[in-house]
């Protein structure tokens, strides 16, 4: 946790008086977009992205990989290209790739994606490559992804340090091969040498050697979209190894992709009609996603809500009734805040499991978590993977969010029930959910006047 309180504007968040009732059209996923980016940057032809997320961290990734030579070219028409899709969504970037181009410098700000997507990306240039960012950025775990660089043949210059800020040196190409990860300090290690692969001379074979392994779904994501582009990759979950991923040499496809919603984004707004015993609908949810955003479904509906999914989108009906939970969210990490701020207003303990990583996450976000509900009144304490939340009656305060997106929202979510909570810097939702103010104001004016 930085302590950055004392210069940083307060949000006075929005208290609803009445249940929420609205639909709210979340922006496109992180995760999805920056994968999107790095493979069409790969591919062999050029790709279109529809509805991709402008956020900091998209932006941060299109900025890098235009830093080393990739053609993004931006376009937003009112006619959207899409069929289907109503007007002002239709905002589309054109990736044009080539050879990744050296020297060249990288601003990673604070975005796991582009920290750990763009180095083995850039260790296909000739020449050297910088990467730095937000004074936070030095802190999170990259370790395990230097390690598994430097014993696929790329000569990383680092200090010593283990994280950034390092240098790169590419030779034009990457032996690739077997490689050994400890990546129980985040999914991204493996995702990142998976989606470089395919130019990878050899490809890769990648082993995770740690005790756990955070955030699946996310791995997951990254060998669907990487099939969707082409490439043969072999994973345990298409009946190889346990903890093995294999992607062998080959082009990639310039597609042409629809980014979905981002689930995770959507958290607010469905935990919103939980909290209100309201009802909120997320057009476009899709049928069938690698997004771990998915599981509020099952979630949500275990913490008193109903959902269902048709063609409207998914709605989330409250109960009026919140319950706590008792949950392993090694799976759904980044759902936790959320879902914590949720617990701080159900009517029974909640217990949150294996998160331990969340600690070098934007911020620790179980100590910010445990310190800013509590400031607010609650009883949170910091167990050794998680949190312990027992809910409390609650009261109006700062509520602070240390650069982080998701502490910001989970702050709205509380002011939604307790009267005056202010959250500090909302405006780093910007991170991934530029609109989120917008959005939030338009839910509650969208409920009525009692809200
Ligand atoms: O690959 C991705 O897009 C992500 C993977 C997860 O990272 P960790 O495995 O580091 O938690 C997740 O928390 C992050 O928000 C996005
Ligand atoms: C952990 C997160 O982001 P990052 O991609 O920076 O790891 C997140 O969005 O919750």
């Amino acid at each position: 946790m930085t302590d950055n309180s004392e210069s940083l504007a307060l949000w006075p968040a929005p208290l609803a008086d009445g249940a929420i009732d609205a639909t709210v059209t979340v922006p496109g996923s992180k995760s999805v977009t920056n994968r999107a980016l790095i493979l069409a940057a790969l591919a062999a032809d050029p790709g279109w992205l529809r509805r991709p997320l402008r956020s900091r961290d998209t932006l941060l990734m299109a900025d890098g990989l235009r830093a080393l030579g990739i053609g993004i070219e931006e376009t937003v028409s009112s006619d959207s290209p899409v069929s289907g899709l109503p007007l002002g969504r239709g905002e589309s970037w054109r990736i044009i790739p080539t050879t990744p181009q050296a020297p060249a410098a990288v601003d990673v700000g604070n975005a796991g994606t582009v920290m750990r997507f763009l180095p083995p990306f850039a260790a296909l240039a000739e020449g050297p490559v910088g990467f730095d960012g937000d004074k936070r950025s030095h802190e999170r775990p990259l370790h395990g992804l230097i390690a598994a660089l430097r014993a696929l043949g790329v000569r990383v210059e680092d200090g010593g340090r283990g994280a950034l800020p390092l240098t790169l040196h590419g030779t034009g190409s990457v032996e690739g091969g077997y490689v050994e990860v400890d990546a129980s300090s985040s999914s991204q290690f493996i995702s990142a040498l998976l989606l470089s692969a395919p130019r990878f001379n050899h490809g890769v074979e990648v082993r995770h050697v740690g005790a756990t392994l955070p955030s699946m779904p996310h791995i997951r994501m990254s060998v669907d979209m990487l099939r969707k582009a082409g490439a043969q990759v072999d994973s345990p979950d298409s009946g190889g190894e346990p903890n093995v991923w294999r992607v062998r040499p080959g082009a990639l496809l310039g597609g042409d992709l629809v980014v979905e919603p981002d689930l995770s984004n959507a958290q607010p707004f469905l935990a919103a009609a939980l909290v209100t015993g309201g009802r909120v609908t997320i057009p476009d949810w899709p049928r069938a996603t690698t997004q771990p955003g998915d599981a509020l479904r099952r979630i949500f509906t275990e913490m008193g809500g109903s959902c269902v999914l048709d063609d409207r989108g998914l709605t989330l009906t409250g109960t009026g009734r919140v319950r706590g939970i008792d949950a392993d969210l090694s799976e759904v990490g980044e759902l936790t805040p959320g879902i914590a701020a949720v617990a701080a207003l159900a009517d029974s303990e909640s217990v949150l499991r294996g998160v331990a990583h969340l600690r070098l996450h934007e911020t620790d976000r179980l100590a910010a978590l445990t310190k800013e509900i509590n400031s607010l009144g609650g009883d949170v304490t910091e167990t050794a993977d998680g949190l312990r939340i027992r809910p409390r009656p609650l009261h109006g305060g700062v509520f602070h969010t240390y650069d982080d997106h998701r502490l910001a929202t989970a702050g709205a979510l509380l002011g939604l029930l307790v009267k005056d909570v202010e959250v500090e810097n909302i405006a780093t939702t910007g991170k991934t959910m530029p609109d989120f103010p917008d959005l939030w104001h338009g839910m509650l004016a969208a409920s009525g006047p009692r809200a």
